[in-house]
């Protein structure tokens, strides 16, 4: 083999962290070199948020879409069309990809290297090159960023049937007849509203006692109810037992239920009961980078691992696994690399949306958290049934809800399910960040009737 190229920096995955972190580096001078072995973006820009929520976008037309005449539309049968859905779905993922890797490779004293790195020893890495070739490099600061992939699932049978996960169902051409999901978390939700609107028959086995089981119940529960609403059979408390084929390419899954065992029977199966650490094909071993018993690499709050100039970001160090706490972990990282700062990951705000219709947005701490804490707190809870703009676009399904601190007022935490909950929990985030008191939401003015203004009548909950 010819002898190893020395680099200043190496990074390896191009996720939203990995394609920033080189780019900054380069800029500052340093000759980069940057890894990726499977599509430039990572699984957030290629199989993971930009595809799901295109085609969520999709799904919630044809929900709206047969709502027609509950507002006066009168538009005829409803069809949907899973070809020109994916179509327009991969138009979306490669503009978005294309436009990554055409800044990367624009990008001076970057070598992008196409194939999968495996460390050889704590500062070098062999990469087998796509083409069949490898190469070693070397450099004193190396940055992981390899992300996470669906777990497989362990049930008696499972390898006598076709098993999809997240990125295959995306890429079906007919609609499953009647898809079977095991898992009720962020994967398992999204799209079983998301098949349910577009036509298949929907069963959602989950395994613990609620569906996102670190959301309090009253929110676990409304977004059951809203679910079954939408016709989509959730089985909680229900462990699946044995998978076996029957004939026309049906799938016979017989699980446990807290009412004894049942057969569920459906054309299709998907895998969503959660993610693993693409550590293995790395060989941290051989690095000595010490990983958690689920095989995460640990890391320390400025995200260095067990060997000092190694550090990894976004989902293959554990924790939260969302795509802007990997861009967050970037920031980190540039602040501590380049700029000479301390950031760390302590006392951060992690935000997310479940981008189920009426969407979940969620910030801080929840209720449960919050007792379990001993926290003296106020809850603040409002139906969106309570809320004009709400009324009048006819999306009345769930509630605003804020967990405020009762001595100083300021805001704790926030579940809010409705229409665009996204975007109202990251007001209260903003206001979080700020550090305001609860009041100066419950006081403010906003415009009339959006969903914002219905924080007043939220936080005017606590004046009872
Ligand atoms: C279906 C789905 C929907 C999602 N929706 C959302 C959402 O709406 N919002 C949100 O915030 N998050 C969402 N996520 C989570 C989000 O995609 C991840 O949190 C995010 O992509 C994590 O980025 P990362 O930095 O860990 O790297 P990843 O995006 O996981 O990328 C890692 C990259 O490393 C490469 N790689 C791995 N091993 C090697 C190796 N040995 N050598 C070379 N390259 C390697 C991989 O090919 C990959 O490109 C979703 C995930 C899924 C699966
Ligand atoms: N909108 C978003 O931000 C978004 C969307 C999709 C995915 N993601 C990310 O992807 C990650 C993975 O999502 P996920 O839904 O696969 O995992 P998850 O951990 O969120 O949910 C998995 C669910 O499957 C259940 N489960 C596990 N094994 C089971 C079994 N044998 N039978 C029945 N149920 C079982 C678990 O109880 C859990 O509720 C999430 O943690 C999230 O960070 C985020």
């Amino acid at each position: 083999m010819p002898q190893a190229t020395n680099y200043d920096a190496i990074v390896i995955g191009t996720s939203q962290g990995g394609r920033f972190l080189p780019i900054a580096l380069a800029k500052a001078g340093r000759k980069v070199a940057l890894i990726e072995r499977g599509h430039i973006g990572g699984a957030c820009v290629n199989v993971g948020c930009t595809p799901t929520k295109t085609m969520v976008a999709s799904a919630r037309l044809a929900y709206l879409a047969r709502r027609g005449a509950d507002y006066g539309i009168h538009i005829g049968p409803i069809s949907v069309d899973l070809q020109a859905v994916r179509t327009r779905k991969q138009g979306i993922v490669e503009g978005a990809r294309l436009g990554y890797e055409s800044r990367l490779t624009a990008a001076q004293e970057l070598d992008l290297l196409r194939g999968e790195a495996h460390f050889l020893a704590p500062k070098t890495l062999e990469v087998s090159l796509n083409g069949g070739k490898t190469r070693e490099i070397t450099a004193p600061l190396i940055v992981i960023d390899t992300g996470d992939r669906p777990e497989q699932l362990e049930i008696k049978g499972v390898e006598s049937v076709p098993v999809l996960n997240s990125t295959t169902l995306m890429e079906l051409n007919t609609l499953p007849e009647h898809l079977l999901i095991i898992g009720g978390g962020y994967i398992g939700l999204e799209f079983g509203q998301m098949f349910r609107r577009f036509g298949s028959q929907v069963t959602i086995i989950q395994r613990r006692p609620r569906l996102l089981m670190s959301e309090d119940e009253d929110v676990s529960d409304e977004i059951t109810k809203i679910l079954r609403e939408d016709g989509i059979t959730v089985l909680t408390g229900t462990t699946p037992q044995q998978v076996e084929p029957l004939s026309g390419g049906r799938i016979q899954l017989t699980v446990r239920t807290p009412q004894g065992e049942q057969q569920l029977i459906g054309s299709h199966l998907l895998a969503a009961a959660g993610r693993v650490p693409n550590t293995e094909d790395l060989t941290p071993e051989a690095a000595g980078i010490q990983l958690n018993k689920e095989g995460y690499i640990q890391v320390n709050e400025q995200l260095e691992t067990s060997v000092p100039g190694i550090y990894a970001m976004g989902d293959v160090k554990g924790g939260p696994a969302f795509t802007h706490i990997s861009y967050d972990d970037f920031r980190i990282l540039r602040t501590n690399l380049l700029e000479h700062g301390n950031a760390s990951t302590q006392g951060r705000l992690v935000p997310y949306t479940i981008f189920i219709d009426p969407q979940l947005g969620r910030v801080g701490m929840s209720e449960n958290e919050a007792r379990k804490q001993g926290r003296n707190i106020r809850v603040a809870k409002l139906p969106m049934n309570a809320v004009p703009r709400a009324l009048e676009t006819g999306e009345t399904r769930g509630f605003m809800k804020a967990i405020v601190d009762a001595e100083t007022q300021q805001i704790l935490g926030c579940a809010i399910l409705s229409l665009e909950g996204g975007e109202i929990m990251t007001i209260i985030q903003v206001a979080m960040m700020g550090k305001l008191p609860y009041t100066a939401l419950k006081e403010g003015t906003f415009t009339h009737p959006l969903l914002a203004e219905g924080l007043n009548a939220l936080f005017m909950t606590l004046d009872s």
